[in-house]
C-alpha cells in the first residue's frame, strides 16, 4: 500500500512568505519612564531596552506594574515622566492608532456579533484600507493561522484556542513592528496552554516581529522569552535570559518567584576571591556559616544566598562532611511527593524550624529512597549558591 504525502499548497507557501516579507519588528526602549495614578506609584522609574525582533516577557506578581508599562508602550496609557521609543522614534506624544502596534487581550475581546473574517477585517476596516486589499489580507493571515474554514463563523461556536487564534490574526493583520499580549493564555487550560505557548513562539520565531508579552507564569516566561523583565512594586528588579534568571537570581524576590529556591538570610562576615570571582561568607543565624559566590559583599552587611532545590544532595548521614567546597546542614523529612518526572522532598531544619525543598528526578529517589521523619544530611556546592544583595 502506498501513502500520498500532502504537500501543502504552493499558495500557501506564497502566502507566508508574503507575510513574512510584509511584518517587521522594530526596538523599543523606556528611558526612565513612571506613571502615577493620582498617589498610587504604578511604575517608577524604568529604563528597558527591547531588542527589534525578540520576544519579552514582563513577569511579576499582581499589581507590579505589568500591564500599565504594556499599556504605556501601546499608547493606552499616557507617560507620567520619562521618554518612550519605538525603533529610533519617540512616541510620547503618538496616539495608540499611530504607534503601529498591536494588543492581544486576555479576554481576546472579540465582537460577539461578528463572523471571524469581520473580526479579523475590522482593525482594516477602520483604517479606511480598500476593500480589495482588506480581502487579500484577512484571507492571507487566516489562511496562515490555519483559521480559513472557520471564517464564517461567530466566537461563540469556537473553542477557546481557536478564539485566542483570531485575536491573534485580527492583531498580525494590521501588520504591526510591535505586538503587545496581555496575559494571551491566561483562559485555556492547561494543556492548551501549553500547545499555544509553543504557536505563539514558532509565529513570532517565523515572523521575527517584537512580541512583548506580559504574564504571572514563571514557566511560560521562560519557555517563551529571549529577554525576561522581572518587576516588584513597580519597579525592574532583574532583566536577562530565562537561563541567567534562573542559574543566576540577583534578588531574594527574584529566587523566590523565578524557582524553587531555598534562600538563607544573614549578615556577610568576609569575602574573598577565588577562581570563579568571590566567595562570600555569610553567618545565618542557627546554621553557622554559609559560603556561597557573587559580587564583593562589604562584611556587616545584611544578605542572603540560595541554592536551587535541584542542586544539592540529599545523605543519610548524622554529621555533615567537612568539605570546604560545600554547605551543609541536617533536616528532618516532613513530606515526600510525587509529582510525576520530579520528586519533591521537604524537609524541616530542627535548628531554626524553617522549611526546606529538595527535588529530585523520581527515577533517582525511587534507587534510594528515604522515608518521612528521617534525619538526613543536605549538602551543596558554594559554586552553586548564589550571593543575593537585597
Ligand atoms: N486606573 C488605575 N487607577 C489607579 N490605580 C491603578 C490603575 N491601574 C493600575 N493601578 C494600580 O497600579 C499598580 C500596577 O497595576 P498593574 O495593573 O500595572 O499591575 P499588574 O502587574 O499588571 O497586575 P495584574 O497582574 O493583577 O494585572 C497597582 O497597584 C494597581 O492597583
Amino acid at each position: 500500500m502506498t501513502t500520498d504525502i500532502q504537500q501543502p499548497p504552493a499558495e500557501f507557501a506564497d502566502r507566508v512568505h508574503h507575510l513574512e516579507e510584509s511584518l517587521h519588528g522594530e526596538g523599543v526602549s523606556l528611558r526612565s519612564v513612571t506613571k502615577h495614578y493620582g498617589s498610587v506609584v504604578a511604575v517608577e522609574n524604568i529604563t528597558l531596552d527591547i531588542p527589534a525582533g525578540s520576544y519579552c516577557c514582563l513577569l511579576g506578581p499582581s499589581g507590579c506594574g505589568k500591564t500599565t508599562t504594556l499599556r504605556m508602550i501601546a499608547g493606552h496609557e499616557a507617560i507620567t515622566s520619562g521618554d518612550l521609543y519605538i525603533g529610533d522614534q519617540r512616541v510620547n506624544p503618538l496616539p495608540p492608532a499611530k504607534r503601529n502596534t498591536a494588543m492581544v487581550f486576555q479576554s481576546y475581546a472579540l465582537f460577539p456579533h461578528k463572523t471571524v473574517w469581520d473580526n479579523v477585517d475590522f482593525g482594516l476596516k477602520m483604517r479606511k484600507v480598500a476593500l480589495r486589499d482588506r480581502i487579500e489580507r484577512v484571507d492571507e493571515v487566516l489562511e496562515v493561522l490555519g483559521l480559513s474554514h472557520l471564517a464564517k463563523r461567530k466566537p461563540s461556536m469556537l473553542s477557546g484556542g481557536q478564539q485566542q487564534r483570531v485575536a491573534l490574526a485580527r492583531a498580525l493583520v494590521t501588520r504591526p513592528n510591535v505586538l503587545l499580549l496581555d496575559e494571551p493564555l491566561s483562559a485555556l487550560d492547561e494543556n492548551l496552554r501549553v500547545k499555544t505557548r509553543g504557536e505563539l513562539r514558532k509565529l513570532q520565531r517565523q515572523f521575527k516581529m517584537t512580541f512583548i508579552q506580559v504574564t504571572h507564569a514563571q514557566d511560560e516566561a521562560f519557555s517563551l522569552s529571549d529577554q525576561i523583565v522581572v518587576m516588584d512594586r513597580g519597579r525592574i528588579d532583574q532583566v536577562g535570559t530565562p537561563q541567567s534568571i534562573f542559574n543566576a537570581p540577583v534578588s531574594q524576590f527574584v529566587a523566590r518567584f523565578t524557582g524553587d529556591n531555598n534562600i538563607f538570610s544573614g549578615t556577610v562576615t568576609r569575602t574573598e576571591p577565588n577562581t570563579h570571582g568571590q566567595i562570600i561568607e555569610l553567618e545565618v543565624p542557627g546554621l553557622g556559616t554559609l559560603r556561597c559566590r557573587g559580587e564583593y559583599a562589604q562584611p556587616g552587611t545584611s544578605a542572603a544566598c540560595c541554592i536551587r532545590s535541584d542542586r544539592m544532595q540529599l545523605q543519610l548521614e548524622a554529621t555533615p562532611p567537612a568539605n570546604p567546597s560545600y554547605n551543609s546542614l541536617t533536616a528532618r523529612i516532613s513530606l515526600v511527593e510525587f509529582t510525576g518526572y520530579v520528586t519533591r522532598v521537604s524537609l524541616i531544619i530542627e535548628a531554626t524550624g524553617e522549611e526546606i525543598l529538595y527535588k529530585t528526578q523520581t527515577t533517582d529517589w525511587l534507587t534510594h529512597p528515604f522515608q518521612e521523619g528521617q534525619q538526613m544530611t543536605l549538602c551543596w556546592s558554594i559554586n552553586d549558591c548564589i550571593f543575593l544583595s537585597h
